[in-house]
């Protein structure tokens, strides 16, 4: 069989079929048969037949992107003969042209002193993952609110994705990570910030909790405290490879930051083979379906942290919060749960180093996200200001909205260096440094990112207008954005608590003598 050729019309052919028995348009000298689609097109079949067999690439471009071409292909029919088209289509891992869409090490003339080679070619392979696999899945289940397939997170598992979540470390040998591109050895906080921040561009918030978030937080208790080595490994293959699920369960009806007022129990059982857990946990991300809970709960003398499997009298129930059940939110109860003694994290009674050695890295990560997704929010506003006409000018052509962007683009700029500034001092502390000296620094970070992405959420729907209140078409970023932003300036710890916490540390280290 030969294959067809690509059937070319002429600008008058086209002319001809302006009616809504035979309605075709000109997009980017590429001829569009819109007649079946009229009566299902979003924007309604009365602006199709306005252009009906005309050129409409200029009204297109109003009120869509180039991604409602790709993903309407089957509507295209020809070229016109003797034209080329021009818009440009993105290719899998290819980076965005438009300024500040990018970090600055990502931009050619620029130069920085933490990414080499490695961090260049891990980005460019992560971003090709994302944009192949990653964010058709995670578009859809954000809508939907399912958990993330099985094949998803076995296919990340495969190329080492999920332990590299959890940072650089001993659970990265043996792994290959992303085809190779850097040994598991010289995997640092540089890589791991990279693979976040392309994770974060989908901008589903949900959606990358539901990926394993709760992974995230919940295993490294267990991979560093674990006093049972081999159940330490199990469960560490079990979950990064998807077989099961773990999260992270802290947080209470009557404590939220304030993690001294959990009200959890634990208590020997009898035969002292157990502890007996009661109580309930809220807002737990991936409770929903995760297998194992990493739980503080209050013991005999002080707080213990515990990993209970799901069985017998653990209930999870569905909290329905602003963002899509794709995190798997849930409200878990523990009624008379035993738990084997080998269970217990670190030492009984001595748990609150466990909850909080964790928390510096959890702080951090939702930094390097939160971060990104207010870059992709900054890029939405100046692609629509560039498109966008009202007044008879373009919206970048009105000084009110310049001032707009400006601010939005200094506060990310800004955001970015500061967390590099941060990952750079990671990557030359131990562990126990890092908890000793940058918990102020981190938290600090933390609560101006999600001020700055307060700032940058508010001037964007300003820009988007209406657009930036609906969940669908050009401004569904801006929405999603808006409507979730929060979730990071809350969970880990509220904007509040952090900058107290940050500036008491400060004070403990001020100098005793009068100044
Ligand atoms: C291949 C041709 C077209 C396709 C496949 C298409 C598809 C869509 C889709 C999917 C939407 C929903 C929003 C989004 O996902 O971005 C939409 C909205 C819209 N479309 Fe089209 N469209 C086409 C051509 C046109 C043309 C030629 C015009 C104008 C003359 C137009 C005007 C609109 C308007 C006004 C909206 C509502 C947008 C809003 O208020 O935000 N469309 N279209």
């Amino acid at each position: 069989m030969v294959a067809a050729s690509p059937t070319l019309f002429t600008r008058e052919d086209v002319a001809k079929n302006n009616t809504a028995d035979s309605l075709h348009v000109i997009i980017d000298s590429k001829v569009y048969d819109l007649t079946e689609f009229a009566d299902a097109h979003p924007g309604g079949a009365h602006v199709l037949l306005q252009v009906a067999g005309k050129d409409a690439t200029s009204e297109f471009f109003q009120m869509h992107r180039y991604e409602v071409l790709v993903r309407y292909m089957k509507l295209c029919i020809g070229t016109v003969t003797g034209e080329t088209p021009e818009v440009i289509v993105p290719q899998p891992g290819d980076l965005c042209p438009v300024p500040y869409s990018e970090p600055q090490w990502l931009v050619p003339e620029f130069s920085s002193p933490y990414y080499k080679e490695s961090h260049r070619k891990l980005r460019n392979e992560a971003r090709i993952f994302v944009d192949e696999h990653f964010r058709p899945e995670a578009l859809q289940i954000e809508a939907s609110g399912e958990r993330p397939s099985k094949e998803i997170i076995t296919r990340m598992w495969e190329n080492g994705m999920n332990p590299m979540r959890l940072g650089p470390g001993k659970h990265l040998e043996g792994h290959t990570l992303l085809g190779g591109v850097v040994a598991p050895s010289e995997f640092d906080y540089f890589h791991e910030l990279v693979l976040t921040q392309e994770l974060a561009k989908t901008h589903g918030r949900a959606c990358n909790d539901g990926f394993l978030g709760g992974m995230v937080i919940g295993l490294p208790p267990v991979l560093n405290y674990c006093n049972d080595i081999a159940l330490r490994d199990r469960v560490a293959r079990e979950c990064f490879s998807g077989e099961k699920a773990i999260c992270l369960a802290i947080s209470e009806a009557f404590a939220g930051s304030d993690v001294a007022g959990i009200r959890t129990t634990a208590v020997k059982s009898p035969c002292g083979k157990f502890y007996i857990v009661n109580g309930t946990k809220k807002w737990i991300t991936n409770g929903m379906w995760s297998d194992y809970f990493t739980t503080a709960v209050r013991t005999e003398k002080g707080f213990s942290v515990l990993l209970i499997e799901r069985g017998e009298g653990v209930e999870t129930e569905q909290i329905k919060t602003s963002y899509s059940s794709a995190a798997g939110t849930a409200f878990v109860t523990f009624d008379n749960v035993k738990v084997p003694l080998n269970h217990l994290l670190g030492k009984e009674n001595q748990g609150f180093p466990v909850i909080m050695s964790n928390f510096n890295h959890e702080r951090w990560v939702m930094c390097c996200a939160s971060v990104c997704m207010s870059r992709v929010v900054v890029e939405e506003c100046l692609k629509w200001s560039n498109q966008r006409t009202v007044f008879g000018k373009r919206l970048i052509d009105q000084p009110v909205i310049r001032q707009k962007l400006a601010k939005m683009i200094a506060l990310v700029e800004s955001s970015q260096a500061w967390l590099e500034a941060i990952t750079y001092q990671m990557c030359n502390m131990s562990y126990k440094q890092q908890s000793l000296s940058l918990a102020g620094p981190i938290a600090l970070l933390k609560m101006s990112v999600t001020r700055a992405a307060h700032e940058i959420a508010d001037d964007s729907v300003q820009i988007f207008g209406g657009r930036g209140i609906t969940k669908t078409g050009m401004g569904r970023v801006i929405e999603s954005f808006h409507r979730t932003y929060k979730f990071d300036a809350i969970l880990g710890g509220a904007e509040e608590i952090l900058g107290d916490l940050a500036v008491r540390q400060a004070f403990r280290k001020f100098p005793k003598s009068m100044l």
